[in-house]
């Protein structure tokens, strides 16, 4: 595991194994100690250059990874009460030398911005049905959040 200044949130190194015919990406396991149990699981495609965001979710606890491209992902603790409360963590997540899942609880800020020339995805693996009235979205450019994109 790779540490993070955010509490709870958790960076854990992906295998890839290599096979000439195409590669086996790991993802997630039921008897990973980060697993909530199983939801829906989705993709967000993400343009070259494209920012999204800002998000939070009031419940769903979440696993990205990304298995085509590479996106940099900035996660903000605005968690009253946090013992990080303040902190921001900056993950990039590719599909070769960063293959990583970062698995993060409720109540988190995050937005993502794909690096990649090409598009990438951004899989998420959540512990509960998607709900549009569980999430909340402020624009990039909030002064809420103490990080600005470039
Ligand atoms: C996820 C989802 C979305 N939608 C609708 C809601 C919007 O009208 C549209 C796009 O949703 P959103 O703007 O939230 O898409 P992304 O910015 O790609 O973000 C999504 O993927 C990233 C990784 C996240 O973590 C978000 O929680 C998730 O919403 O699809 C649905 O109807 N059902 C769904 O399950």
């Amino acid at each position: 595991m790779e540490s993070l200044k955010i509490h709870d949130l958790s960076l854990v190194r992906l295998k890839q194994i290599v096979d000439p015919r195409g590669a086996v990406y790991h993802y997630l396991k039921a008897d990973d100690p980060n697993f909530r149990g199983f939801g829906e699981a989705y993709y967000s495609k993400v343009n070259p250059g494209v920012i999204k965001g800002w998000k939070y979710h009031h419940e769903l606890f979440q696993h990205f990874c990304v298995p085509f491209g590479a996106i940099e992902i900035v996660v903000y603790d605005g968690r009253e009460g946090s013992a990080t409360y303040g902190a921001v963590d900056k993950v990039l997540l590719n599909d070769n030398s960063h293959y990583s899942r970062l698995s993060m609880p409720p109540k988190l800020w995050y937005s993502f911005k794909c690096v990649s020339e090409e598009f990438s995805l951004l899989a998420n693996i959540i512990d509960q049905a998607h709900r549009p009235d569980e999430s909340e979205v402020l624009s990039l450019d909030t002064n809420i959040i103490p990080y600005e994109w470039h």
